[in-house]
């Protein structure tokens, strides 16, 4: 029986694209049963769509409060019974009962080496500081923002001359390479979070690798 994901959206839906494609081979862990999204005007809706997978907007300016929101999110998720939630460019902080909800089985991707530049504009804040990598994260979410038990990371180059867009491109690429083979891992259980620590097949392994630019 293959697992159910719901992905969690806020905008063009790129790294959802690139799990929907990856979810069309036989042999993929999970089945994305619906596609969440807090705005309604956003082109990933369109992509979930074409894929003939449910979709549903909550939209997070319709509740008084983050906690109500949350709730109401809860809810809707947990409409479509999932194994597993993909945070997939969702752009909403979340509260510590919905991660308490869902921790384990709540996955996101971010635009940096963490631990650094948790939070926004991360593209922008690695090129001000001089760096010369770059790169993204994918994470188990816990209440700390950004802070949680990192599963695989990709390395990107920064050059001399790169604007924010162009850093963010090379991003991307990784992101849909390696986003798709970590929630084929926790739908397999091959990846796992226990307490704060990731594990692959049982075993601790410390984030040193990085799956390298092709
Ligand atoms: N409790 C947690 N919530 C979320 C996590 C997490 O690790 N723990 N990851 C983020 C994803 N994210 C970066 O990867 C992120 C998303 C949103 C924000 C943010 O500041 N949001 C603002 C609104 C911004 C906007 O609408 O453009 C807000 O919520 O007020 C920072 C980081 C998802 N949630
Ligand atoms: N802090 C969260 C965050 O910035 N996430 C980033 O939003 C983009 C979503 O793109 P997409 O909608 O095309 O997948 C991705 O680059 C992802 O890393």
């Amino acid at each position: 029986m293959r697992s159910r994901i719901v992905v969690l959206i806020s905008g063009g839906g790129t790294n959802l694209q690139a799990i929907i494609d990856a979810s069309k081979q036989d042999n993929y862990g999970g089945d994305i049963v619906a596609v969440v999204s807090n705005k309604a005007d956003v082109y990933g809706l369109t992509r979930a769509q074409d894929a003939e997978i449910p979709t549903s907007v909550l939209s997070h300016k319709d509740f008084d409060s983050r906690e109500e929101y949350d709730s109401a999110l809860i809810t809707e998720i947990n409409n479509y019974q999932p194994d597993l939630i993909v945070l997939a460019g969702f752009m909403r902080i979340l509260t510590a009962k919905f991660v308490q909800k869902f921790q384990g089985r709540l996955i996101n991707i971010h635009p940096s080496l963490l631990p650094k530049y948790q939070g926004l504009h991360t593209h922008q804040r690695a090129i001000d500081a001089g760096d010369t990598e770059h790169g993204v994260s994918v994470h188990f979410v816990t209440e700390e923002l950004d802070g949680g038990p990192v599963i695989l990371q990709a390395k990107v180059p920064v050059f001399p001359e790169d604007t924010a867009d162009e850093l963010a491109l090379r991003v991307h690429q990784q992101e849909h390479r390696i986003y798709p083979m970590v929630v084929n891992w926790c739908c397999t259980k091959r990846v796992t979070m226990v307490k704060e620590s990731a594990l692959f097949d049982g075993v601790i392994l410390p984030v040193s690798g990085y799956a390298s630019e092709e």
